[in-house]
């Protein structure tokens, strides 16, 4: 048994971060892709509409990060997650990012159901949770980018990239609206570390 998702192959590692993450309920019903670099230019993610529980290792898809097209298919007949542009953009504007989850979760749409009108952030509770992303302050002030949910997903991706090219986000995550976080690390472990420290703190805003 390895002791970190950091020390098996990158498919294997997301596989069984797609298995842990929909006995938690943060994968159910087909929701939710995860991807990893395969080098700097190149990553491997979940193919779409796949339920995302029982994943083989060749329900990946090897893809560009400049554009998103599709280099190899673990089989015939994949597609590559709707969501692959929201991944190209984080690791097109990180060099640091080598792996990006995102799921569905019923605390992160919780967490902004009472929110007024349209805003671009969520201040995280000031927890001691918020040192998965390297925030070390006292009293922090933790910003969550904040996205509307849109049915074309690639406005979601264009809005990204937008936004994060003019202004590195201070939290290595960002929550679509009524849909769920998408969560990134310096490795599999990391971004899989962070994913549930995110989930505390949501959890935390959506009990109060
Ligand atoms: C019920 S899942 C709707 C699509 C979505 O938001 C998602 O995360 C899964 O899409 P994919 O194409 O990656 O299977
Ligand atoms: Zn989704």
């Amino acid at each position: 048994m390895a002791n970190s998702f950091d020390d098996l192959p990158p498919r294997t590692a997301l596989a069984g971060i797609a298995r842990d993450f929909h006995a938690r309920g943060w994968m159910g019903g087909t929701a939710g892709n995860l991807s990893a670099r395969a080098d700097d230019a190149h990553f491997w993610i979940t193919a779409s509409g796949l339920p995302k529980g029982s994943l083989g290792e060749d329900d990946f898809l090897l893809v560009r990060v400049a554009d998103g097209g599709v280099v190899e298919r673990g089989r015939a007949g994949l597609a590559p997650s709707a969501e692959t542009g929201i991944h190209a953009a984080i690791y097109a504007l990180d060099p640091q990012a080598r792996a990006c989850l995102h799921g569905h979760t019923v605390v992160a749409c919780l967490a902004t159901a009472r929110l007024k009108g349209r805003p671009k952030t969520l201040r995280l509770p000031g927890l001691e949770m918020v040192k998965a992303f390297e925030i070390w302050e006292q009293h922090p002030k933790a910003e969550l980018a904040l996205f509307e949910n849109q049915p074309d997903v690639a406005r979601i991706a264009r809005e990204v990239r937008s936004r994060f090219s003019r202004r590195r986000p201070a939290i290595s995550a960002l929550l679509v609206r009524d849909h769920g976080p998408t969560v990134w690390g310096r490795g599999v472990q990391e971004a899989y570390n962070r994913f549930e420290a995110l989930d505390f703190l949501l959890s935390f805003l959506a009990s109060r």
